[in-house]
């Protein structure tokens, strides 16, 4: 393809309508203006009220400062547009593998039954299944929440090829079935599939409440896989080893959904707790989280979530890959996020939960001065750009040669050999803990 004829797989408009917005703007200016002029004029001559004066004067500077700085992301925003058309037509051949991980820390506060959902979500993005690797880090060393994923990745046989053949949005079966509680009437088959999803999805959510109330794993579940062994050691929230537990391992043949269709590797980790160490948080997890995964897929792009924040679009990562494998201007970008939508707002969203301006136009303009900063959650990086690769303006990434890269050890291998890189110390007088590594003065803040 010639120069030329180059079709970007983006592009970037500015919003429109700034000639009002500039407008606007130097109305709330010229009323700063009038408002301090007024304040100066007529300032009281008795002591009592000037100290009024001066303290709702200080305020009111303090408000017009905070209007002045935020116009800087609020006076050009800019907006992204993907062709995922492209994208298909140039590199479906060659997508690069996406690690995917999802956090959670605590069964209490955080349900293993929303957790599963958000993990349902993004394994069933619509991307090529056998280039997903989801890994649930649970700083919660949790058996409840290792039974819930052992359900999905059952469930996760179902759910996806169901999610595939009838276009499902959004693919977390709790907010679909909850939001689409009317079963299609116009579509005999649909509704029939329907109807066994959801009663499926129900069983599966008692089950996993029952053993929440219980509060331990019967004897006879224990049977189903080797990883509840981990726990007969008598691990604690604060002091355990890693567990490491690979519960779909999709290089294997056998692992199918009931299609015949491939699935995502599925992997339950919950790194090494002492309680004369340092775990860092989230920020810890995520160190974790990128160590064991560049031993067990490597996959070149690296999404991560809260495990309370499900991916509401199944095409969210064809999107983010038009930005990093577009021609021109790929090799430039190192991660590409997404805003975070809450739901539950209370009626006209009076506390400003929905947070409109800073989605809408704040991030949007702090895009147009080169990007806003990492903001914790949604967001998909270049493993490149996380392990500290220098960025070099000419060195243009060759996507075919990153697909080659194929770890070839079997799941227990893995499961033995990364299980140190999730340990407490490998962080203490290591390169990485020196120069890689987010502690909680650098980018990632601890969260909790
Ligand atoms: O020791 C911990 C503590 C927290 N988490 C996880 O970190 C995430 C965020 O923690 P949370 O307590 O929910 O923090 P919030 O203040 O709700 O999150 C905001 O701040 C976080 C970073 O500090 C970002 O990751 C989030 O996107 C952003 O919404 C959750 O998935 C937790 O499960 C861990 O993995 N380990
Ligand atoms: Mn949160």
């Amino acid at each position: 393809m010639g120069k030329d004829d180059y079709l970007p797989l983006f592009e970037t408009r500015s919003a429109k309508g700034r000639l009002l917005y500039w407008l606007y703007a130097v109305t709330v200016f010229l009323g700063v203006i009038s408002m301090c002029a007024y304040r100066v004029r007529h300032f009281p001559a008795q002591e009592l009220k000037r100290w009024v004066w001066i303290a709702v004067f200080m305020a009111e500077l303090w408000n017009a400062l905070y209007w002045l700085i935020t116009q800087s992301v609020r006076c050009s925003p800019v907006y992204r547009y993907t062709f995922k058309d492209r994208l298909s037509q140039r590199y479906e051949e060659v997508l690069p593998g996406i690690d995917i991980f999802v956090c959670t820390a605590d069964p209490v506060l955080e349900p293993p039954v929303m957790v599963i959902n958000t993990v349902l979500t993004v394994m069933a993005y619509n991307y090529p299944p056998e280039k997903l690797n989801v890994y649930l880090s649970d700083d919660g060393g949790s058996e409840v929440m290792f039974y819930a994923l052992l359900e999905a990745s059952q469930f996760s046989k179902i759910w996806l090829p169901f999610c595939r053949k009838f276009k499902v949005e959004p693919r977390s079966p709790d907010i679909y079935f909850s939001s689409a509680d009317e079963i299609p009437v116009d579509d005999v088959i649909f509704a029939k599939e329907w109807q066994t999803v959801k009663h499926l999805f129900q069983e599966m959510k008692e089950r996993i409440n029952e053993i929440m109330k219980l509060g331990r794993i019967p004897d006879e579940l224990q049977k189903q896989h080797k990883g509840f062994r981990e726990w007969e050691l008598g691990a604690s929230k604060r002091d355990h080893q890693t567990i490491l537990e690979i519960l779909i391992d999709g290089r294997d043949s056998k692992a199918m959904d009931v299609e015949g269709k491939p699935l995502p590797t599925l992997i339950y980790m919950a790194r090494e707790k002492k309680p004369q160490y340092q775990h860092n948080f989230k920020a810890g997890a995520m160190n974790a989280l990128i160590r064991v995964s560049s031993r067990i897929s490597n996959s070149p792009i690296i999404l991560n979530v809260d495990c309370d924040q499900y991916s509401n679009n199944s095409e969210s990562v064809r999107d983010a890959l038009c930005f990093f494998m577009d021609e021109e201007m790929g090799h430039n970008i190192a991660y590409v996020q997404y805003p975070q939508y809450f739901n539950n707002i209370t009626k006209n969203d009076v506390y400003g939960n929905y947070l409109r301006i800073i989605v809408e136009l704040e991030l949007p303009g702090a895009d147009a001065h080169g990007g806003p900063p990492y903001i914790g959650s949604g967001c998909f990086h270049r493993r490149d750009a996380l392990s500290g690769k220098k960025h070099e303006q000419e060195s243009k990434i060759d996507w075919k040669k990153e697909n080659e890269i194929r770890v070839k050890e079997s799941a227990s291998t893995l499961e033995e050999t990364a299980k140190i890189l999730a340990g407490c110390n490998y962080e203490e007088n290591s390169q990485w803990g020196k120069e890689v590594s987010s502690s909680p003065s650098s980018p990632t803040p601890p969260s909790r």
